[in-house]
């Protein structure tokens, strides 16, 4: 047994070897050979990394062994877990910017590198796949390892996902910065970026999938059936959404093999699915899993969150045309988003009920631990976007919401309210459960964090009611001889106080994000402060306590 293992260490650590060697190789030829300066800067960036990683593994040969193997593994976590901190605050800091640039122009300082067009994509890609990417590779990771008690599957390979997805957001946030991009929402990244997420995806299913199949606990519990739907369908949009054809192998620039309303619809197949499967699904795994651990208390009923998850991929899958109504998309297909999309309010709506009422008997902790309230108000806002959602998705209304701020308020209450504050929550218990703490240093400042996200969040999304339906009416006003009341410019100007009370949110939201990256830094130092927040029994050991998974409600 032992020698197997041995074995398996010493192959995994010549894969590793061979594979930096390989990393090398690829990023000298496209920082030699490489035909624009962007693909040969990456190339640079890649072949340093690999370097790193290389020089890492042969140093580092006993990583994994047998002493380790008794043991959960939680050093790729712990780095996702920071690497979602610092991130986040990157992206919400990008995205203060951009919405002071709305409403003062002046401060796209005229330069290429920071304007508008370029720093929105840096923004959007900062926060879902930098912030919310880490917290649910952080979160899935724990979750796989304690729900099934197994450690995960693989000695390096963890650590390349780890390390790989970071590699990805440099590459793609450096390029955005120096104009090179797809210019497909969501998924700007230009080919070889592509790539490279494919292989650190490919790698991240093996080692989810391959602690599953390890597990010594016959069940698969419901947050794993989540994070599972999550990674295997993001795999599956990104492929075909990104299929595309290199003007060169050297060069940055590709065209997407789709065209026209082809093409149109494959992006929002893949910008809606996103929505559905990275920044819902996954983070539904990090309810299943957090809020009954925090609060102690088993899911309100296994048999709903089955038939929630069930209808949800189910029915997600359908809706992306909502995206295209009024378009050249055909009418059967617009109608059909829209249906499914309305349908869609009922699962949704079913597994926030579910959420909630984990807490049933234990309402209290509401009043006395913030990181509840946290989890609690994330599960209301899904509950509140997954309501607006539907009602954009009529027809009728989507043509007043479509191209205004309503849309962007929309997705700031699903983005702010729920990811953002489901994973602040789940930030909050991983902390002093991977380092090992008492509990975290400041539950004050968890209050505090709390409250400036919240009120930011409020002036975020009524700023954005306002400003976007008052563009949509504006916009369809006739005086009586038929022509247009308004011109253009004129709604733009009306934006002006609107965008200011947006971005002051976005103000109080970053400040909140500060706080936290303060409490886990000072609680990963080991520090307590007078008013420690002790983790409850069950979360300070949480190895091997499986009351959750084994009992449900019913
Ligand atoms: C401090 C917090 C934030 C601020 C101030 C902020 C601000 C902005 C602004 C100004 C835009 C551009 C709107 C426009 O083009 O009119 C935007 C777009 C966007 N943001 Fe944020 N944001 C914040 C946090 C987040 C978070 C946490 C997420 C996701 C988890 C997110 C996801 C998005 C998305 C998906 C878009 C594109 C929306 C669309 O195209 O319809 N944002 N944000
Ligand atoms: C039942 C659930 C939901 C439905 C049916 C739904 C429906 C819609 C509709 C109709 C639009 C406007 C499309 C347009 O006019 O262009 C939209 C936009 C959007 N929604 Fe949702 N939504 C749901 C939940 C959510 C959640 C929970 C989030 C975030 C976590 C979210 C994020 C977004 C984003 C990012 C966009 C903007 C896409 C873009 O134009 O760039 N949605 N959604
Ligand atoms: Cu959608």
């Amino acid at each position: 047994m032992k020698a197997a293992s041995e074995e398996m260490i010493a192959l995994s650590g010549a894969t590793a070897t061979i594979a930096a060697g390989l990393g090398i190789l690829v990023g000298g030829i496209l920082a030699l050979f490489g035909q624009d300066e962007v693909i040969r800067l990456h190339g640079l960036i890649f072949l340093a990394a690999s370097a790193a990683a290389g020089f890492y593994v042969m140093t580092h040969p006993r990583v994994g062994g047998p002493d380790e193997q008794a043991h959960y593994m939680d050093g790729p976590i712990k780095v996702a877990t920071i690497a979602a901190v610092i991130w986040g605050i990157v992206g919400f800091l990008v995205g203060d910017l951009i919405a002071w640039q709305l409403a003062f122009p002046d401060l796209n300082f005229d330069l290429p590198w920071t304007n508008f067009g370029r720093m929105r994509p840096v923004h959007t890609s900062a926060v879902i796949f930098a912030f919310g990417g880490n917290a649910l590779i952080a979160t899935s990771l724990y979750v796989v390892q304690r729900t099934s008690r197994a450690r995960i599957f693989g000695y390096w390979l963890p650590w390349f996902v780890v390390w790989g997805y970071q590699l990805f957001i440099v590459l793609a946030a450096s390029g955005y910065v120096l104009g090179v991009t797809e210019g497909r929402e969501y998924a700007e990244p230009e080919w070889y970026v592509d790539i490279w997420l494919t292989i650190v995806w490919v790698a991240y299913l093996a080692i989810f999938l391959g602690t599953l199949w390890k597990r010594r606990e016959s069940h698969i519990y419901v947050a794993n059936w989540f994070y599972l739907a999550f990674i295997v369908t993001i795999a599956m949009l990104h492929i075909v959404n990104n299929l595309s054809i290199p003007v060169s192998f050297l060069g940055s620039k590709s065209y997407s093999l789709f065209s026209g309303v082809q093409d149109a619809m494959t992006q929002w197949w893949y910008g809606h699915n996103a929505v559905g499967f990275f920044l819902t699904a996954g983070f539904l795994g990090i309810m299943y899993y957090f809020i009954p651990k925090r609060v102690e208390r088993p899911v309100y009923s296994y048999r709903l969150s089955i038939v929630h998850f069930w209808s949800l991929i189910f029915l997600y899958i359908w809706a992306g045309p909502h995206h295209l109504h009024y378009t050249a998309l055909p009418d059967w297909a617009q109608t059909l988003g829209m249906t499914f999309s309305i349908i869609l309010w009922m699962p949704s709506w079913g597994g926030m009920i579910n959420g909630l009422m984990t807490l049933s008997g234990a309402w209290d902790r509401l009043r006395t631990d913030p990181v509840v309230r946290l989890l609690v108000v994330s599960v209301a806002f899904y509950g509140m976007s997954t309501f607006e959602g539907p009602l954009m998705s009529i027809k009728s209304v989507n043509s007043l919401s479509h191209y205004t701020d309503w849309t962007i308020g929309h997705v700031h209450s699903g983005a702010l309210g729920w990811v953002g504050m489901v994973s602040f929550g789940a930030i909050y218990c991983l902390v002093p459960w991977l380092w090992k703490r008492r509990g975290l240093y400041s539950l004050r400042l968890v209050e505090w964090h709390f409250w400036t996200a919240t009120i930011g969040i409020v002036l975020y999304i009524t700023s954005m009611w306002v400003s976007g339906i008052t563009q949509g009416l504006m916009w369809r006003a006739y005086d009586s001889l038929g022509f247009l009341k308004y011109s253009f410019v004129e709604s733009v100007a009306v934006m002006h106080w609107p965008y200011i009370i947006r971005a002051t949110g976005g103000l109080l939201f970053v400040i909140g994000s500060i706080l936290m990256a303060i409490n886990v830094w000072r609680t990963i130092r080991g520090e307590e402060s007078s008013d420690i927040a002790e983790q409850p029994a069950s979360a300070a050991a949480p190895e091997l306590r499986h009351a959750i998974a084994a009992t449900p409600a019913e």
